[in-house]
């Protein structure tokens, strides 16, 4: 006597075979799932505290769908971190698109990723993964120079534009915001899990601000 599936499984079957982008669609979905998942628990307990099993457990997969999508665990935190970069351009766009200043621009894109280091789980936990990075057998992204050139592009059209303090060297001055933001993100983790950031960030960019503008 044939097994006969259950009609439930059968239509999944048949609905998977009718669009295959309905199989792409889940695995889309599956891999997005264990990423939030990872974030969460490299967020909360780091690289080396976080087995497979505790990520599969957390999405509610199989330790084999995740390697089926991420190998290695470093693999797996190698995209954590690969997401944290990508949430930047777009941020980026949105104050570009504000028609700010580029001075300006540089503060509301900081002022915008303050927000994102609180609340985003992925920024999150890219940032931990990069201060961990020495434990990762993975080459993860280079941190800071993303931002650091990005910031410099901006402070330089600031100093065509006159917007700049005069003798201030745009590429200076970016370095000296990417390290203020990056502490600042990183004493308030450290102390209040950066439940604090936006007012320490507020802080330091009223100094920065006075120090930058003309
Ligand atoms: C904007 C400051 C730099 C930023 O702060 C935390 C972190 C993670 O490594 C960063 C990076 O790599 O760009």
């Amino acid at each position: 006597m044939t097994q006969l599936s259950p009609p439930e499984a059968w239509l999944q079957q048949t609905a998977a075979r009718r669009s295959p982008d309905l199989r792409q669609e889940r695995a889309v979905r599956t891999r997005e799932q264990i990423l939030f998942a990872a974030a969460e628990l490299f967020a909360q307990a780091g690289f080396q505290k976080t087995s497979i099993k505790d990520v599969a457990d957390r999405a509610g997969v199989t330790k084999g769908a995740i390697f089926f999508h991420y190998p290695t665990k470093e693999i797996l935190a190698t995209a954590v971190v690969e997401a944290h970069y990508s949430r930047w351009p777009d941020l980026l766009a949105r104050a570009q698109a504000q028609g700010l200043s580029p001075l300006d621009v540089a503060f509301e894109v900081l002022d915008q990723a303050a927000v994102a280091f609180r609340d985003d789980l992925v920024v999150r936990a890219g940032a931990r993964l990069q201060i961990e990075r020495s434990l990762i057998d993975a080459p993860l992204p280079r941190p800071y120079e993303g931002w650091t050139d990005v910031l410099a592009t901006l402070l330089r059209d600031a100093r065509d534009s006159g917007e700049l303090r005069p003798g201030t060297d745009p590429d200076a001055a970016a370095r000296c915001l990417v390290a203020s933001f990056f502490g600042t993100q990183h004493i308030s983790d450290t102390l209040s899990q950066r439940a604090d950031l936006l007012e320490r960030w507020a802080d330091m960019r009223e100094l920065l601000a006075l120090s930058l503008r003309p």
